[in-house]
């Protein structure tokens, strides 16, 4: 018997020494997802972040907003306070472990009440469209997956065959409704994001709900079955009428709003034949090219002092959370990088 303990503790030291702590934080989280049991143990050491109606809770500290992590047993306290049980952990969703391998969980208390924890918390349940911007941008993209899989959950309770009652697995990776058999699992939007160059100039736009002054690349949702270059360029021939001519992938990023897309950003060089926009005034409001002196001086522009004395607004661009804003950089670096034409 103990020959076997050594050999699977030989096992699993060489594990460790032959693994990146990227590696084992990977495999450990793929782990919790598929095993119900450990993950429901893990709760019990794990850390929480709480939503409340998908508002992240923040904390005010100084200039910062910090987001802070519960203990299991702070959120005992709580749950206690409310004369709730610690079945409501079971609601809580798996989003990540440190590098120490400390599981950290999602929690939605929208059924208690808000003041409450906010007053015994010392915080604010804070709209995502404010916390994305003001916590640190690492935080950020943990606040925006959170509050993803969070509101997956709360709008897939039912089977859409059976509209019997779905139950989540314990690290909230999936839902299955036994009555069917089926499985379902979280989803994201795939959206194309393309900032159209005729080589020297870019183009930007803007959608009547966009705060005024305000302009960013093109985009669009992909239709099923299409291409990411497909989408692209369907996206630049029906928003302003031009045709790629060539595509390159830049980067993507998973992006909240309104909800859950998966924004994939590619720079895209248009005919220089045929440069003049026909903007579909349906979806934009206003489609232009811009110059590269423009562009460097919008993005030093703050929203705030983008209106000038008549009442317009000088133009300003997505700040850096957004992949709008590193196509935007990208462009700039490229057009500031290229060696000087001879003439
Ligand atoms: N992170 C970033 O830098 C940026 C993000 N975005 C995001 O990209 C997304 C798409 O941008 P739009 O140009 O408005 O898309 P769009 O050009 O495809 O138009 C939106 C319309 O597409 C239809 N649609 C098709 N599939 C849809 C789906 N799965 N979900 C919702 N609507 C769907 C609806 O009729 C909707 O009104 C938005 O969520 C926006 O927030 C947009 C620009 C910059
Ligand atoms: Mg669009």
């Amino acid at each position: 018997m103990a020959a076997i303990y050594q050999a699977a503790y030989r096992r699993a030291a060489l594990f460790c020494r032959s693994h990146s702590t990227y590696v084992r934080k990977m495999r450990y989280l793929s782990k919790l997802k598929e095993d119900d049991s450990l993950c429901r143990q893990a709760q019990t050491s794990g850390t929480f972040y709480l939503f409340h109606n998908l508002s992240p809770f923040l904390q005010k500290v100084g200039k910062k907003y910090l987001i802070p992590q519960l203990s299991a047993a702070e959120m005992k306290r709580i749950l206690e306070k409310f004369k709730e049980t610690e079945q409501w952990i079971e609601k809580s969703v798996l989003i990540g472990c440190s590098d120490e391998r400390v599981p950290h969980f999602a929690l939605d208390l929208g059924a208690l009440e808000r003041s409450v924890i906010e007053a015994e918390l010392k915080g604010s349940f804070t709209d995502l469209r404010k916390a994305f911007f003001v916590v640190d941008e690492k935080d950020s993209s943990l606040l925006a997956s959170a509050q993803a899989l969070l509101r997956w959950h709360d709008s897939h309770q039912y089977c859409s065959k059976t509209g019997q009652p779905t139950q989540k697995n314990v690290a909230g990776s999936k839902r299955v409704c036994h009555a069917s058999g089926i499985t379902y699992y979280p989803q994201m939007s795939p959206v194309v994001i393309i900032l159209v160059s005729d080589g020297s100039r870019c183009l930007l736009a803007r959608q009547p709900s966009f705060p005024q002054g305000m302009y960013t690349a093109l985009s669009g949702f992909c239709d099923v079955g299409e291409a990411v270059e497909e989408a692209a360029r369907r996206e630049v021939a029906e928003e302003v009428g031009l045709e790629v001519e060539s595509l390159w992938y830049s980067a993507s990023q998973h992006w909240p709003f309104p909800s859950s897309c998966l924004m994939i950003a590619c720079h895209a060089l248009v005919r220089a034949q045929q440069l003049k926009i026909s903007m579909n005034s349906l979806e934009l409001e206003e489609a232009r090219w811009f110059g590269l002196e423009e562009i460097m001086e919008g993005l030093k522009r703050e929203p705030k002092s983008a209106k000038q004395n008549n009442g317009s607004f000088l133009p300003w661009f997505p700040p850096k959370q957004a992949i709008a804003h590193q196509l935007i950089s990208e462009w700039v670096k490229q057009q500031t990088s290229q060696p000087a034409q001879v003439q």
